[in-house]
Order: C-alpha cells, then structure tokens, then sequence
C-alpha cells in the first residue's frame, strides 16, 4: 500500500471518499438541518406579521408548535450527520495507520537503529489520528457543507430582502482575509509544536522504559526536573498554538458578526420606518445573520485545519517514504527444499555510523555441519548472524545460501528457512504457550510437549501457576533469562527450520542445564546446518568447524582438531579459559 512518493494533501483527503455515500448522507442531513433552520425565522416573520395583527390563535397555536419541533428535529439530523462524519473521518485514520503499521514492519535494522520508538508509535497513533479524526472529520467536512449551506443560505435571504442580504455580506470578505493571514501563522506555530512534541513523545517513551535505570542510579530528581521542564514549554506552545488556530479567530469573528447585526439592524429598523420591510422580516434577518456567520466560522476553521493539518502529513510521508535498502528484487527466487550450504565471499561490512564489523570475511559451511564462532568482543560474531538473517546487506562481497545469494530469494521464504536464537530473546507479553508458538501457530500436542522436554522446559512449565497459559510479562519480564533463553530454543525447535544460528544462547544457564540441553539440542538438530556464536568454548567441542574472528577479521577457520594442532588464536583462547575454570 505505501508507494514511494509522496503523498499530496489532495491524497488524504481522497481516502474519505470511500465512504461515498456516507459522504452523500451527510451533507442531505445537513441540507435538510439547515432548511428546518432556516424555516424557523420565516415562521416567525409569519406570526409578527400576520398572526399577532390578525389576532389568528389558531395560527398562532400551530405556529408556535412547529417552531418548538423544528429545533428538535434540526439537532437529531445534525447530530446523525455528526456521528456519520466520525465514521468517516475514523476509516481514513485506520486507513492511514495501517499504511503506516504496514511500514513500520518492513523498517530494516538500518533504519530501526535510526528511528526512535516514540516516533514510529506517534506516526501510527497520533499524527493518522489527527488527519483522520481531526482534521477530516471535524473540520474539512463541516468546513464543506457549510460551504453548501452558506451558498443556499445566501440565496434564500436573498429572496427575503436583496438589500439586507448584501449589507449583511459587507464584511464577509474581512472575515476571510482574516482567516488567510491567521491560517499562515498558525501553520508556521503548528509546524513546531508537532516537532516539539515528537521529540516529548520520544524522551518520555525512552524514560518510561528506562525506570528501573533511574531507580538504580538514583535520577528521580533530575528526571523529575527534565519532565517538568518539558511539560511546562509543551504547554506554553500549545496554548499559543491554540490561540492563533481558533481564539484570535472567534474573537475577530464575533467582533465581524455583531458590526453585520448592527448594520442590518440600523438599515432595517430604516426601512420599517419608511413602510418598506416588514418587522417580520427583520427579525428573521437578526436570525439569519448569525447563522450565515457560524457557517462562515466553518469554512474558516476548514482553511486554517487545512493549513495546520501540512505539517502533519509532512510528518507522515517522511516516515511513509523512508528508504529501505533490504527489499525483495522483483521476480524473487522461492526457497523451497533448503539443503543448508551456507557461504560467505569477500564479505565486508560497515555500520551506518562507519564502524567497521567485518572485513573480506570468507568462510563456506556444508549442509548439516556446526560452524563455531569464537574471538573477542566486538570481533563481528553477531555481525555475521544479521548478514546472515539479512537485517543488512553486505557493504561489499555476498552471503549465499545452496550456491544462491541471499538477496535473490523470496524475503519471507528466506527468513522461514532460518531460525534464530538470540543471548536475550524478545518475549511478547502474552502466554508462555502463545510465545513459543509464534511463527508456528499449527504446533500440534505432542511437537509442543517434544520441543519443551528438549529445551528442559517441563519442570519449569509444570510449576507454574498456570502453566502453559502464564504470561510472561512485557518482554519476558516476569522469567529469568535462562528461562527466556530456553523458550526461545524451544520456539526453534517447534519452527524446525533447516538453518539455525545461536547466539551465545545458553549463557544464562547453569554448567549442568547447559550440558542436558546442548546433548539433547545436539540429537535434535541432527542434519541441520547450525551456526552457533560462543563465548564459553566448552559450547563448541563438537562443532564441525570454527571460526575465530577479531576486529572483523577471521583470523583462524578449520575443525577443531586442525585448530588445536595449530596451536594459534583458539588454542590460546581456549588455553586461557581453562585455566580460568
Ligand atoms: N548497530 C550497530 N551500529 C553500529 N555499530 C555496531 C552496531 N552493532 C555492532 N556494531 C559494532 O560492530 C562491531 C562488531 O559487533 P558485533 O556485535 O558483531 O560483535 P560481537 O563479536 O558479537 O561482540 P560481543 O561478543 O561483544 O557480543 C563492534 O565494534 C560494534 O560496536
């Protein structure tokens, strides 16, 4: 749904149409309203001019029974036609964020480390809420039909008295020029109160997540002093937002309407003098004017939205039209019957922030080996997993899979040929049986009660209160990271993916769980190829081969006999660690 240009204004306002003929409803309510009102004054003007001279009562009872319905009815249409623009204006919001929802899941790791959270969460809650539920329903489209009616308003005061009609218009023009001027600054003030409260709403989701980081270094104080500060600018430029989005506006506009009123009145009250317009008349003109100018307030609060609502569809197509550099080429290759041969050519790689992470790396693992992946911090062993799950692109060089470079095949099919298990899985907060299935939703029984028993889950399922059906809280809050790490291998049990890359994923458990999961991970993932990164060598004895790297570099890569007969960088590595234990 995104297309890569951007969107014009012309284009959120097409979304609402369709809902045609709520549309369409809405503005024959409105017709209907504003005829029932403007009904209401010529009965008046009836009973000031005939039925009170008359004496007619009967007239008079009728009379004044209709304009006691006629207000009733007036407000049940305007209020249908209130809940229909609602409608309206909520479809183009949901439109909108599932356009951008529908982004936000294609963001590449490139663009995720960029983007901060409280600005995705805006751009799919509050910047679509405001086109949508804002600015469409509540302004453009009272802003439309109130164009409709000001034009048909005009033409029926017209036939009442032209004279009275034009005087009332005298200053219709001022109100507009008005508005223009108003509409301008309030764009510019609009402008940078979305960019203020975009970097609010960010610093308050990051605080919020870091809580316990300010309990642990004692930062209440401070923080404290941060949020008010931000509070108290976000409230000064809201109000002086606001200010020139409406209040300037209402007083002006009062001021427009009583200086109508007083001339109609003065040119009226004239006019009756000399025989030449009925005290009736008048009236209903003292009526009409001030409904002629709440629709005129209308269509003015229409520009000014439309003015406002710039800067916020600005906000929305930058994010709509980011670049993403992982795409899926056009005519993709299916990947069907995965033999698991994986490679690397003159792999290179920078980070964004021109961090090297791996240099002319190459390395080749046959279908159904284990490779190892040892070296220091930052040696680049992660680096090769996200080349690997292609959250990036190689700067230079490829990563192939049965001979074919990654980036020709199917994106989805790709990623369910691979299965990953990180240090510190992400766990939904949902149920711990909702969490191990995700991405297999047709586990059956006995897969669920296998892939638990192997990844040494049971004691712990069965000693939960609920068990299977536990949440575990917002990432996993409420288990250990053993246990969330034994989740996660469960869940790739389940996934049974012909490729599977871990990392360092039983750090967080005891020697002993280790040892039972790894002999019994070892016996189900027989013939799967495995990439596994360690820090604790003991995790690799078996592997086929390894790998060592430092600072991006492979600096050693043979089995693990070849490399202890070299007697090089894993033997040292491995020298070392064992006379630590
Ligand atoms: N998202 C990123 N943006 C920029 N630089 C990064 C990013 N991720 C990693 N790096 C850098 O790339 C280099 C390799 O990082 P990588 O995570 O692959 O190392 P590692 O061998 O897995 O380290 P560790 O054993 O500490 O987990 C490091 O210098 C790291 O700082």
């Amino acid at each position: 749904m995104t297309d890569n240009k951007t969107r014009n204004l012309y284009f959120f306002i097409s979304l609402m149409f369709e809902k045609k003929r709520l549309i369409v409803t809405g503005i024959l309510l409105m017709i209907i309203a504003t005829f029932i009102d403007l009904l209401s004054p010529l009965v008046m003007k009836q009973i000031i001019d005939s039925a009170i001279p008359e004496k007619n009562f009967k007239a008079l009872f009728i009379f004044i029974a209709i304009l006691t319905i006629l207000p009733i009815l007036s407000t049940i249409f305007r209020t249908v036609r209130m809940i229909l623009n609602v409608k309206i204006g909520g479809n183009v919001t949901e439109k909108l964020r599932t356009m951008a929802f529908e982004k936000a899941f294609t963001l590449s790791s490139i663009n995720l480390n960029q983007l901060k959270i409280g600005d995705i969460v805006d751009r799919v809650t509050r910047t679509s809420g405001m086109i949508g539920e804002v600015y469409i329903a509540n302004e453009l489209l009272n802003g439309i039909t109130s164009l409709f009616m000001f034009l048909g308003m005009t033409i029926f005061m017209f036939t009442i008295s032209w004279k009275l009609t034009l005087i009332a218009f005298l200053v219709v023009p001022l109100v507009f020029f008005i508005t223009f001027k108003l509409g301008r600054i309030s764009e510019t003030k609009t402008k940078s109160y979305m960019e203020y409260t975009n970097n609010e709403m960010t610093f308050f989701t990051e605080l919020i997540s870091g809580i316990k980081n300010v309990q642990i270094f004692s930062q209440q104080q401070s923080e404290m002093k941060n949020v008010k500060n931000l509070l108290k600018k976000h409230n000064e430029m809201h109000l002086n937002t606001s200010i020139y989005r409406r209040s300037y506006a209402d007083i002006f506009n009062q001021l427009v309407k009583s200086l109508a009123l007083g001339i109609v009145f003065a040119v009226g009250a004239w006019d009756i003098s000399n025989n030449q317009l009925s005290i009736g008349s008048l009236v209903a003109f003292t009526v009409y004017v001030p409904q002629l100018y709440t629709l005129v307030n209308d269509i003015q609060t229409a520009y000014i939205g439309t003015t406002n609502v710039r800067p916020i569809i600005k906000q929305l197509n930058t994010f709509l039209d980011i670049h993403e550099p992982i795409i899926q080429i056009p005519h993709a290759i299916p990947l069907k019957n995965v033999k698991g041969e994986v490679e690397f050519q003159n792999v290179s790689f920078t980070y964004e922030n021109n961090r090297a992470g791996l240099q002319n790396v190459s390395f080749k693992v046959q279908p159904g080996e284990t490779i190892g992946i040892v070296g220091g911090s930052g040696g680049g062993k992660t680096t090769i997993l996200e080349l690997l799950m292609r959250f990036y692109d190689p700067t230079e060089g490829a990563v192939s899979i049965d001979g074919v470079n990654i980036s020709k095949y199917n994106l989805i099919d790709f990623r369910n040929a691979i299965g990953l298990v990180t240090q510190d899985p992400f766990l939904w907060n949902r149920t711990i049986k909702e969490n191990l299935i995700y991405g297999v939703p047709n586990a059956t029984e006995e897969q669920l009660s296998h892939a638990i028993k192997v990844a040494q889950l049971e004691e712990f399922i069965v000693n939960l209160p609920e068990g299977f059906e536990t949440v575990v809280g917002e990432r996993g809050v409420r288990i250990s990271g053993g246990e969330k790490q034994r989740l996660a291998i469960a869940r790739a049990i389940l996934k049974d993916p012909p490729i599977i890359l871990l990392d360092e994923p039983t750090s967080a458990l005891d020697a002993n769980t280790e040892f039972l999961l790894q002999s019994q991970m070892e016996e189900v993932f027989k013939g799967k190829t495995i990439v596994l990164v360690a820090h604790r060598l003991a995790t690799i004895r078996n592997a086929s081969k390894i790998l060592v790297l430092d600072n991006g570099e492979i600096v050693e890569f043979g089995t693990p006999k070849e490399l202890l007969n070299n007697q090089g960088a894993y033997y040292d590595l491995l020298s070392k660690q064992v006379s630590t234990n």
